[in-house]
């Protein structure tokens, strides 16, 4: 499995009415409008046959499902056009720790390593109303069905594609029932659905069981991690690393464009600091967590603040739209930057400076943030942290050239087009 594999919450039915009550409530106040996205990142893909490593002390769950693959390229894509861009579909297993709150799905409790296991994939005409059965042991544990859904694959591939480019071989979860079956060490879990390829995995609590995974490096990103940012916004600072993941559609580089889309009220730039990660890590030591970096680049972090659900951000429509994080591509050695926590980020629009900060106020440090996540998940070569963006947001319009630049590292220039010219420059 070498692409994205993006995944939706509460698409069952069973999910919304369990949390009916809750999502009218502080602090969610209402239940979300738009699909609320998450990635399941490469560390957590595995195949038909793998042996999946258990963390220790926590209840895992499990939650058979759906994949929708992808065939070609699917950008605004109609939900009645969406037959067309599918490949084909397999089953998954999307693991998850408890899920106890829909603020960012939590990579904490669903990117854990070998959380994304994954069958062959078939094609199918009509899964509108397919069976999707779960055997523990050889025992049925569970059984539910895709006409149980609030959004079917195509609508769900409308619904992404609208932001997101997606392409051949990407995958969407479609989402599990509320009632997940848990997982024990020495258990052998079976997803079983009519005409397609079964999904068998067994699951240890050795904590060496590895399989080499495959896939687009993972990016990322740090939610107020500057306290001055956090009281910008009428946020406390964090007291975990508030962490989501980018997909790779965001990624765009130098020089080139972002998109802001029309009829907004408010888009606005993030200047970062990324750590790019040059050593496989797992349970390291803030003490060494320096071995483990290759080195550093820039990113702009864009956020279009209108379509932040309340309680539900980041979702993926805010923080991971096409061209909205251009990266620099060169990377700085560690060896170049002798004091990480001791460098100036900036932003100019139009030449005008409007963002300074320094690393020295970051909440976790880029030490801490190594050790606190190679704790449950395996970060890989070429694996990215963007670190979080200091005081001094503001709007940007078409037109503009934004500069991000971190003292030492570099300088990343973009400028802002409209919908309306992008589309013009596919044509
Ligand atoms: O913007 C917010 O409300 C907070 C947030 C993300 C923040 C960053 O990306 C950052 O601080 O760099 C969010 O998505 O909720
Ligand atoms: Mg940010």
């Amino acid at each position: 499995m070498k692409k994205s594999v993006f995944a939706v919450a509460l698409n069952h039915r069973s999910q919304t009415e369990h949390w009916n009550e809750a999502f009218h409530q502080s602090p969610y106040k209402t239940p979300p409008k738009t699909p609320v996205w998450f990635i399941k990142p490469r560390n957590t893909h595995r195949k038909m046959g793998d042996v999946i490593s258990l963390p220790e002390q926590q209840q895992t769950f499990s939650g058979g499902t759906l994949a929708v693959v992808m065939g070609k390229v699917a950008r605004k894509i109609r939900a009645a056009d969406a037959e067309q861009y599918i490949a084909g579909y397999a089953l998954a297993n999307e693991l998850s720790l408890a899920e106890e709150s829909f603020y960012r799905p939590a990579i904490k409790a669903k990117c854990r390593d070998g959380f994304c296991p994954m069958g062959e994939m078939a094609g199918l005409k009509d899964v509108s109303a397919l069976d999707i059965v779960t055997e523990v042991n050889g025992v049925v544990k569970q059984s539910w069905s895709t006409s149980e859904l609030h959004r079917n694959a195509a609508e769900l591939i409308a619904a992404l594609s609208d932001f997101a480019t997606l392409q051949a071989g990407d995958v969407i979860l479609l989402g599990t029932p509320q009632q997940r079956i848990p997982v024990n060490a020495g258990d052998s879990v079976t997803i079983k659905a009519q005409g397609l390829p079964t999904l068998t995995n067994s699951f240890s609590d050795e904590t060496n069981v590895k399989t080499q995974p495959d896939g687009h490096p993972t990016l990322f990103a740090l939610g107020l991690n500057y306290a001055d940012h956090a009281t910008e916004l009428d946020f406390n600072a964090p007291e975990e690393p508030l962490v989501f993941i980018k997909a790779p559609n965001t990624v765009t580089g130098d020089n080139c464009v972002s998109v802001r889309p029309d009829n907004l009220e408010y888009m606005h730039y993030e200047a970062e600091l990324v750590v790019v990660i040059g050593k496989t890590a797992r349970n390291v030591k803030r003490a060494e967590a320096f071995d483990y970096v290759a080195g550093y680049t820039v990113c702009n972090d864009y956020a279009v603040r209108d379509y932040l659900e309340n309680y539900y951000r980041p979702n993926l429509r805010v923080k991971s739209r096409d061209t909205l994080t251009p990266l620099l591509a060169k990377i700085t050695p560690r060896e170049a930057i002798p004091d990480v926590q001791n460098l100036q980020l900036k932003t100019f629009v139009n030449g005008e400076l409007t963002q300074s900060g320094s690393t020295r106020d970051m909440v976790f440090s880029v030490a801490f943030l190594i050790e606190y996540l190679s704790e449950f998940m395996t970060l890989q070569p070429g694996d990215m942290i963007a670190t979080g963006t200091p005081k001094g947001l503001a709007d940007v319009k078409p037109g503009d050239e934004v500069v991000v630049e971190v003292e030492g590292v570099g300088r990343l220039t973009n400028r802002i087009v409209s919908e309306k010219q992008f589309e013009e420059n596919l044509k």
